[in-house]
């Protein structure tokens, strides 16, 4: 891969997403990286609602093979749920901010990086959705999301009764993380990045570049390791400082992933 194509890929467009001609001929040699809610899927009042349009499966599957199983989805959600929102395609997959891991989409074993969390503590925090019906309880076993997109007056007391209850337990392993109108609790130690770089060591993705795109604060975590792997970051929706470019919506970036696949961008 030739080393200006940081520069070239990052040279915007007038809507400010970055032009592919310089990765499309370098494919063989990338991993794609992709996260899932804010950067290929447009965000959805809850979780269950998020719709994958046909044309975006139809390029996912073409990168999948373009680059010989190289790609990746990287996501907090547990890859059981990856798969039934993107069924019946089956990609490889790092699932739950680090958790959970999928090297080949072949693989029936998703492998774990995170003990379930313990019990006592999980009734304690899922008992913090009774604050208002419209907050809505993700259990990944591993973590739990409160969702408040719903009832965002509640986001205030969802995260002061979560700072109590760590309070009353402060020796266990637990980060909270914010995202998109969700308080997630999940083990400390694993986040995108334990697992991207995990990921990266192992066949197919050992020794490609990887290209990651991401919209959300936990993405922050893989921007900040894109260099040690001579990666690339494109950020969507919010701009970062240490990436190559970034995108306005999810729309943009299904449009890019597709461009990659235009023949006439492609190597003769
Ligand atoms: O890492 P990602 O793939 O971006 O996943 C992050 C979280 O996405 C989901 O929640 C978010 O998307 C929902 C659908 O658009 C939206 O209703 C919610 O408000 C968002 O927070 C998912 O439910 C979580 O488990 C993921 O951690």
């Amino acid at each position: 891969m030739t080393s200006n194509l940081a520069d070239d890929a990052s040279r915007p467009t007038t809507n400010s997403v970055p032009v592919p001609s310089a990765l499309v001929p370098h494919l063989d040699q990338c991993a794609l990286l992709l996260d899932i809610d804010g950067t290929l899927l447009d965000l959805a009042p809850t979780p269950r609602e998020v719709w994958v349009p046909p044309e975006l499966e139809q390029t996912l599957r073409a990168l999948h093979e373009r680059t010989s199983g190289a790609l990746a989805l990287v996501s907090g959600r547990s890859i059981n749920d990856i798969d039934l929102i993107f069924a019946p395609l089956k990609l490889p997959a790092v699932g739950g901010h680090g958790a959970e891991m999928r090297l080949l989409s072949s693989a029936e074993q998703v492998a774990t990086r995170a003990p379930p969390l313990d019990p006592d503590l999980k009734n304690r925090l899922a008992a913090i959705a009774r604050i208002s019906p419209g907050i809505l309880l993700e259990d990944k076993g591993y973590s739990l999301a409160l969702h408040y997109r719903l009832a965002p007056h509640t986001e205030k007391a969802i995260y002061e009764s979560v700072a109590a209850i760590r309070a009353e337990n402060p020796h266990a392993p637990l980060e909270v993380l914010p995202g998109k109108s969700v308080c997630e609790i999940k083990h400390a130690g694993v986040t995108k990045a334990t697992g991207v770089l995990e990921l990266m060591n192992h066949e197919p993705f050992k020794g490609r570049r990887p290209v990651f795109l991401g919209d959300d604060v936990t993405d922050e975590t893989v921007f900040a390791i894109m260099p040690e792997l001579r990666g690339l970051a494109f950020s969507v929706g919010r701009h970062s400082d240490i990436v190559a470019g970034h995108f306005d919506e999810p729309r943009d970036v299904r449009a890019w992933l597709a461009r990659l696949l235009d023949p006439q961008l492609a190597p003769g």
